[in-house]
């Protein structure tokens, strides 16, 4: 029997990261959107006769020990009995986008196996597969994130559509936090508030909600990255003149997006980039 999974996305509305701490990660405020059906997975069982997963990926090569393998792997440690499987996993979103598609792939699997085994979600083993994972398995449709997006407070959705726009440049994670605090270092800038990126936070949120239009989302990762490639001022100004309400740079980089209320102006703006030479994938979630 075949069990096929729709795979979240997130991408987020703001992104303001605070000091580096003692364990070498920086504690961060957030607000995750959730993008409900990015990727699919499709999970076979009759796999009685196998001695281990069998994973195979469609589209995109990936690098490295997947975290849909990591993820039913380090089920079994923990003692569920979860039968060797046969996983085909869709992909549309490449990684190093901030788009979580990984992260949201292993989201699903983590809920999908709990569905299967009646147990509850473990939600310790999705902060273990990452920083995304604990929001994408929550289900929530919105939330503030805060410490290293492991502290949820959920928030009623947005009726919003997306643009999502990947570029032939990837932005290693680990990467971006190590040039932003060489350039705070330079800088010796200081690191605001927490309770002023709440305030930041709730006041777009509203602005959102009641269809304003907001323009750049605060990202702190965006200055690095616009300086690096000037090709996001072009796409930014392109939203804007599409009529888009709000457009920015999801997570660490390097996906940008653009939201509006419904599709229109969005099909506008993929009209006007989509000759773009630098940009590979566009994609509009209505
Ligand atoms: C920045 C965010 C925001 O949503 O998204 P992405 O751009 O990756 O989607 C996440 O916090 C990404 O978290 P996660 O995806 O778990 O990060 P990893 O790839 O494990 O981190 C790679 C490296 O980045 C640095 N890192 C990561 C997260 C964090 N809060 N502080 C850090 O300093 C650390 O050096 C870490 O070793
Ligand atoms: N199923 C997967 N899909 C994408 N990336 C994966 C997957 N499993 C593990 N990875 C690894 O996870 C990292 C990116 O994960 P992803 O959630 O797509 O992140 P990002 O938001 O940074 O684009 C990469 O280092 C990639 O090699």
């Amino acid at each position: 029997m075949n069990h096929v999974l729709y795979s979240p996305a997130k991408l987020n509305l703001t992104l303001r990261i605070g000091a580096r701490r003692a364990d070498g990660l920086h504690d961060l405020s957030s607000v995750f959107l959730r993008l409900p059906s990015v990727e699919a997975l499709t999970i076979t069982m009759d796999s009685e006769n196998n001695v281990k997963d069998l994973l195979s990926v469609q589209t995109i090569e990936l690098k490295g020990i997947n975290l849909v393998t990591r993820a039913s792997e380090r089920l079994r440690a923990l003692g569920w009995p979860l039968p060797f499987l046969r996983v085909s996993l869709w992909k549309q979103l490449p990684p190093g986008t901030g788009f979580g598609a990984g992260s949201g792939n292993g989201a699903a699997f983590l809920r999908w196996a709990s569905a299967l085994l009646g147990r509850s979600l473990p939600l310790e083993l999705a902060r273990e597969l990452g920083a995304d994972v604990p929001f994408l398995v929550s289900g929530l449709p919105l939330a503030f994130a805060c410490g290293v997006g492991e502290r949820l407070e959920g928030l009623k959705a947005l009726n919003l559509s997306a643009l999502l726009l990947v570029p032939r440049w990837s932005s290693p994670t680990a990467r971006a936090f190590a040039d932003l605090d060489r350039r705070r270092e330079e800088r010796g800038s200081s690191v605001s508030d927490p309770l002023f990126f709440r305030i930041e936070a709730e006041t777009l949120v509203d602005d959102l909600r009641r269809g304003a239009t907001v323009g750049l989302l605060p990202n702190d990762f965006t200055d690095l990255l616009a300086e690096r490639h000037p090709e996001y001022g072009l796409f930014f100004a392109m939203a804007e003149k599409a009529g888009a309400l709000a457009w920015g740079i999801s997570g660490s980089g390097s996906g940008a997006f653009a939201l509006a209320q419904g599709p229109t102006a969005l099909l506008k703006l993929v009209a006007s980039v989509s000759a773009e030479p630098w940009v590979t994938h566009l994609l509009v979630l209505e």
